[in-house]
């Protein structure tokens, strides 16, 4: 009967999800206890494990396939067999899989220890990206300096790791062609379950490009007055080593450079932070305490006993921030190089985010404790971060005495975080449209770095310092390109995040459409518990249903859609429109001149 075959695929699956789920752990530990201490050993030691598991997934697979669940009548069997029967790269042959996790594993640890230079002075040359080199290009205001910081992190993490690069390439075209896939691009766009994945896209860029375009003019034109023209032209290209941020992918950093209202008093977190002597436990305790306010899970006695929150001494580690499922007893860890300031205040209730999901799914099979839109995962934490940001919020936690902002105030915060939120989306959107053109084999090799600068140009309108050619290769200067992470999560992660902060601060009586005072700029959701319930019910839902479904029934939409995104900014708009047009503001930019060929 329909009953005892259910019940033969559920304990099919039920078997399956348990090894998988032993697998996962074990995998887990090995790679937490390499990015934690960056050794040969535990390099090896990580590739070993993810080895023997990736023949044992093979396995699972043909058993998957073989089993024919994934016609079942069973919506939730069907679900469960298609997610299963996909391999991923573990359908490499074993010495092919090596190499690639080889080639990956080597450019994150030339990432994680790479040092340089310090400028203008003598000194070994052991300056490390966070917090040595981070810091120098969000602070200093010395072109020259900049430009020696971002040429010597380019040369040092970019071009020497050319070949992993080319044999990451080789090995996962390999490993889409062997599961069907035309690329391994199509391989990354099948895991958003949307046929429109890449068309909706393009909608999305093409709906904030005019706001985009406004804060692009603008800044240039703030920036020429500041650093004159000779360094920073009329309507051309901004040179990136000017915005703040190694890769330009957010320019908040520089924020005091075009402050729209320089003399309106600003919330600096990082000053008040430092005055009040807060610690990094600080920072996350102050994010376990919202996520309790809102009664949702509480970071568990392990999280604290077993997270790297801060650089060890004495060893190497990834300090690129990351949360981490072990996949058994709540066990979840963060690990990061966390300094007290406004910056790792966002990191770590982005971390945290991720660490709520693992926590509010854990209970679901195996199969399905990941989230069902990549998105979804970038965005928890973000939301949060929203409202710990606002004015009313940071008033409450004693970290401001402005509680609301008068007009002028409030342009000068949307404009701050238009820095971070809507400068990111070019970025984010060129860093997978650059990797599916090469994944798809679109540009010849000689090309590849050329390609990139200019895609940079074409949709961010930045380049670099100096002269580039394709005797350098600079895409490995940013993390996630060395370690196989895909980059729409966070593209889809900064449109969600608005669609969720409307919801939750719907339900949390904190926004009301067309009123001034309940506005989704200034809501903080602290202690909502009808919010915190929406928010649980949503996640707890893990990769169980389609992201479609789960977001109907948390925001009533069923596409990503940046109309909560334009709201929230919207009062910025008017005014940089107006402020563009007063001050003859040019908008738009050429082609970069700073790559041959
Ligand atoms: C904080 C993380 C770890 Se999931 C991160 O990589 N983010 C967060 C925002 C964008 C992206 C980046 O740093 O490039
Ligand atoms: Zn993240």
């Amino acid at each position: 009967s329909s009953n005892s075959l259910k019940s033969d695929a559920r304990t099919f699956f039920e078997h399956e999800n348990e090894l998988l789920r032993q697998r996962r752990r074990n995998e887990f530990l090995t790679s937490y206890e390499y990015n934690t201490n960056v050794t040969e050993d535990n390099r090896k030691a990580m590739i070993a494990v993810a080895t023997s598991n990736a023949a044992a997934n093979k396995e699972m697979t043909r058993n998957v396939i073989a089993s024919g669940y994934v016609d079942s009548s069973d919506e939730d069997i069907k679900r469960q067999a298609t997610i299963l029967g996909d391999l991923g790269i573990d359908v490499l042959p074993e010495s092919d899989y090596k190499e690639l996790l080889n080639a990956v594993s080597l450019m994150q640890s030339n990432y994680a220890t790479a040092t340089v230079c310090p400028y203008n002075k003598e000194g070994k040359c052991t300056l490390q990206l966070e917090p040595h080199i981070q810091e120098r290009l969000s602070d200093s205001r010395d072109p020259k300096e900049l430009k020696h910081y971002w040429r010597q992190w380019y040369d040092k993490a970019g071009t020497p790791m050319r070949e992993n690069f080319k044999k990451y390439i080789e090995m996962t075209r390999k490993s889409a062609r062997l599961n069907g896939y035309s690329s391994y691009a199509d391989y990354w766009i099948h895991f958003y379950e949307d046929s429109e994945f890449e068309a909706n896209l393009d909608k999305v860029y093409k709906a904030i490009l005019p706001l985009y375009r406004e804060i692009h003019g603008y800044v240039r034109y703030r920036l020429r007055s500041y650093y004159g023209d000779e360094i920073v032209p009329e309507n051309g290209n901004i040179p990136m080593h000017l915005l703040g941020n190694m890769w330009a992918q957010q320019w908040d950093n520089a924020l005091p450079l075009f402050t729209p209202y320089p003399e309106k008093p600003f919330i600096d977190v990082t000053s008040e932070m430092l005055r009040q002597n807060f610690t990094v436990r600080k920072l996350f305790e102050l994010g376990d305490e919202f996520f309790k306010s809102l009664g949702m899970r509480a970071l568990p006695k392990s999280f604290w006993d077993l997270s790297v929150l801060t650089r060890p001494a004495d060893r190497e580690i990834i300090c690129h921030a990351s949360a981490w499922d072990l996949y058994q007893d709540s066990d979840v860890r963060i690990k990061m190089c966390t300094d007290v300031n406004t910056h790792y205040l966002y990191v770590v209730h982005h971390e945290l985010g991720h660490i709520q999901y693992y926590l509010q799914y854990e209970k679901q099979p195996t199969v399905f404790r990941a989230a069902p839109n990549p998105g979804f995962h970038e965005a928890v934490g973000d939301v949060i971060a929203l409202s710990v940001a606002t004015p009313k919020h940071l008033k409450s936690i004693g970290l401001s005495d402005v509680g609301k902002l008068d007009d002028e105030s409030r342009i000068n915060e949307l404009f701050k975080n238009a820095l971070k939120k809507i400068v990111f989306l070019p970025f984010a959107y060129t860093m997978d449209k650059y990797r599916y053109a090469i994944f798809r084999g679109e540009v010849e090799e000689s090309k590849w770095n050329c390609a990139f600068w200019q895609m940079r140009s074409e949709f961010s309108g930045v380049e670099p310092p100096i002269q580039r050619t394709d005797a350098d290769f600079d895409p490995p200067a940013k993390y996630h390109i060395d370690a196989d992470v895909e980059y729409l999560r966070y593209f889809a992660a900064h449109i969600f995040q608005f669609q969720f902060l409307r919801a939750l601060c719907t339900k949390a009586g904190q926004y009301v459409k067309g009123d001034p005072e309940k506005s989704l700029d200034n809501c903080d959701i602290y202690n909502s518990k009808e919010a915190g319930e929406a928010f649980s019910k949503f996640l707890s839902l893990g990769a169980s249903v389609h992201w479609k479904k789960a977001l109907k029934e948390f925001t009533g939409e069923t596409e990503m859609d940046p109309s909560a995104l334009m709201e929230y900014f919207e009062p910025l708009t008017k005014w940089l429109q107006a402020e563009n047009q007063r001050l003859k503001v040019p908008i738009g930019w050429g082609d970069t001149d700073k790559v041959a060929g």
